[in-house]
């Protein structure tokens, strides 16, 4: 095993991003040893912000201040961290990021390690591991749009591990900021002292370095025995393309020595130390592991011979959202399968198990954090791996309640009973449930509870977030508990559309709940269309039939004969439509003479006849199954 580390900076990048090197780091002198960094010099924080707020760029200016990185000479404030183009697109970071810097204050240089936390509601978990190895966190809020729902759930994370909160109002420099307003809104909120909250411009720098000092001068160093058998504590990985999976750890107790054996608590594998690393600080450890599942998160290590009391458990990810992916050319499933056991390395949190399908053929069915999380992996399969694919309805995993007592998880719907059958044992349905709150200006509130409501929420409750003196800018948290399945579609767009942009989200797990479901299955010209399965409320069976069944009339093309299509729940038909029959010639109102034209259509054709799927007696192209599925 090789302990990497670098003296001055650490930066823990996806593999095909820059890793700063040592040299980057101007300001830092040279002679530094890691040994020097004793614990009471040593700052673990992380910064934990609603979406949007700054949390990259504030990074990058701490990055720049301390030399750890050159400031741009554009004088353009872009961004270090590279992000994908979802990520871009949506404003989030998906995958936590960390980096050290050295930054003398109080005549000692002091390291820092920013433990970088991801900004969305699907990346809770990574959040909450990375939170494990801070002491303290930087609390920022956007000045202008202030206290959003999600620094009110990592806020309350943060302190119940009972990290030292700095706030920080970011964006100052916005003319529409209210820094004032804002920070009685925080003050009211989170119950901190308004004396402690820093006003800042991460994106002039304006104020930065007071952060800096505060980072120093409030978070405490943690506290670690030098001569107490080694503890690291995994909080990370990732995978690198030469070096295999890279697990990152922080120190809690000991010195990790060159020489040392290292063993996991966990999976007890042994490897070998080639650096040091002393008790605070924060490294990175490559061994020649290929698989990311060996490195398990929230795992401890110790030195071989001295064992230690694990750490206190981590939950492991739990996949909350399922969707079958299939290559729209048949052919091309051994590499798709090659590239998403690519890609998972890099991102351990993603399931995969083989699934097959009548109409779509072989492909993987896929357990993601989050619908966000799965368009993350979606794009990148077809960025970075060129994959033509086909992605079906997002399922979350559903729990049968047998006759005996005993439980089983669905996370595909082609698995579900179909309750008219005499055999059935199953009796009862549960589906998981969450607890959502969503903060929103006071004018939005009536749309909001309209939303709520149609997506079957309960227990609906809301207050005022305490704002200043003008009422004009009252908004509202609203709280509900509402099924998983309701939000995974297009709940977060719709929360958007109808409030002007203005509601902000966020979710924690809820349990499971009773639930009256069914299987629907579409039906054309009488058999069944597997990959379109679905599982619905009866409450919304209707609805979503009608709808199902007249997108599938638009997208089918039209056959040599009549094809009904329908929509049914057990025996019961919910809703049909009848898709009129084609005429013979395909050709036909080409009219003679376009010989090139009718030549290009012919071919086209062929090329088409090549994804055809036959579903009984109906041949269907595998786009429409792509036109389908898109949402
Ligand atoms: N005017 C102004 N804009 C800022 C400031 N800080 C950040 N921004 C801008 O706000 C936007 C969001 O900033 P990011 O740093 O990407 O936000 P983030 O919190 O890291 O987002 P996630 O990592 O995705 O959660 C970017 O366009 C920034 O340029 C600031 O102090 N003033």
């Amino acid at each position: 095993m090789n302990i990497l580390w670098r003296n001055t900076c650490l930066r823990v990048l996806r593999p095909n991003v820059r890793v700063f090197s040592f040299s980057a780091c101007s300001n830092a002198p040279r002679s530094l040893r890691m040994e020097e960094f004793t614990p009471d010099v040593i700052r673990n924080f992380s910064i934990i912000a609603h979406i949007d707020h700054g949390k990259s760029t504030l990074a990058d200016r701490l990055l720049e201040l301390t030399g750890t990185i050159k400031k741009k000479e554009s004088g353009k404030n872009e961004q270090v961290l590279d992000k994908l183009k979802v990520e871009r697109e949506r404003g989030i970071t998906g995958k936590a990021q960390t980096a050290s810097m050295v930054h003398v204050a109080n005549g000692k240089p002091h390291l820092l390690n920013l433990i970088d936390t991801p900004g969305h509601v699907d990346f809770a978990w990574e959040v909450s591991r990375s939170l494990a190895a801070c002491q303290g966190a930087l609390l920022l809020v956007d000045a202008s749009q202030g206290v959003q729902a999600q620094s009110i759930s990592v806020f309350h994370v943060a302190q119940e591990r009972g990290l030292t909160i700095i706030p920080v109002l970011n964006k100052i420099d916005l003319p529409a900021a209210q820094p004032e307003l804002i920070a009685s809104q925080m003050t009211a909120t989170f119950g901190i002292n308004p004396e402690d909250i820093l006003a800042i411009s991460a994106k002039t720098g304006k104020g930065v370095e007071a952060v800096l000092q505060a980072i120093i001068d409030r978070i405490p160093a943690p506290q670690c025995k030098d001569d107490a058998p080694v503890k690291a504590f995994l909080f990370d990985s990732l995978y690198d393309r030469y070096r295999g999976v890279i697990s990152l750890v922080n120190i809690q107790d000991g010195i990790l020595r060159k020489g040392d054996k290292i063993a996991s608590c966990h999976t007890r594998k042994k490897e070998e130390a080639t650096d040091i690393l002393c008790p605070g600080q924060v490294g990175y450890i490559a061994c020649n592991m290929k698989e990311s599942s060996e490195a398990h998160i929230g795992d401890t290590l110790h030195r071989v011979g001295e064992p230690v009391p694990p750490m206190p458990g981590f939950k492991p990810s739990k996949a909350m959202v399922y969707a079958g992916i299939f290559p729209i050319d048949t052919s091309d499933f051994p590499k798709l399968e090659e590239s998403i056991k690519r890609l998972t390395l890099t991102d351990r949190s993603v399931t995969v198990t083989r699934e097959s399908s009548s109409a779509l053929g072989q492909g993987c069915r896929l357990g993601f954090l989050g619908t966000l999380h799965m368009d993350v992996f979606r794009q990148r399969l077809e960025d970075e791996y060129d994959a033509n694919i086909i992605i079906t309805a997002p399922t979350v995993p559903y729990k049968l309640v047998y006759k005996d007592g005993k439980e089983k998880f669905i996370s595909n719907p082609t698995d579900f009973p179909d309750f008219n059958e005499s055999s059935i044992r199953v009796t009862e349905v549960q589906e998981p449930v969450v607890k959502a709150s969503i903060i929103v200006p006071e004018e939005y509130f009536g749309d909001m509870m309209e939303l709520c409501y149609s997506r079957r929420a309960e227990e609906l409750d809301h207050r005022y977030l305490s704002s200043g003196p003008d009422a004009s800018s009252s908004r509202i948290i609203l709280t509900c508990v509402i099924p998983l399945s309701e939000i995974v579609t297009d709940f977060f767009d719709q929360l958007k559309g109808r409030s002007s942009g203005f509601a902000s989200f966020d979710y924690e797990d809820a349990g499971y709940q009773k639930s009256d479901l069914r299987k629907m299955v579409f039906l054309l010209n009488g058999k069944p269309v597997d990959a379109l399965a679905l599982i619905v409320h009866r409450s919304a069976q209707d609805t979503v039939g009608k709808s199902w069944v007249k997108k599938l009339h638009k997208v089918i093309p039209r056959q040599l004969f009549e094809v009904p299509i329908q929509a049914v729940i057990g025996k019961q038909v919910i809703s049909r439509e009848t898709l009129p029959a084609n005429r013979a010639d395909v050709t036909a109102g080409l009219y003679g003479g376009h010989y090139e034209r009718k030549l290009k259509h012919l071919n086209n054709q062929k090329e088409g006849k090549k994804r055809l799927k036959r579903i009984g007696t109906v041949d269907l192209p595998q786009e429409a199954f792509f036109d389908i599925l898109k949402r």
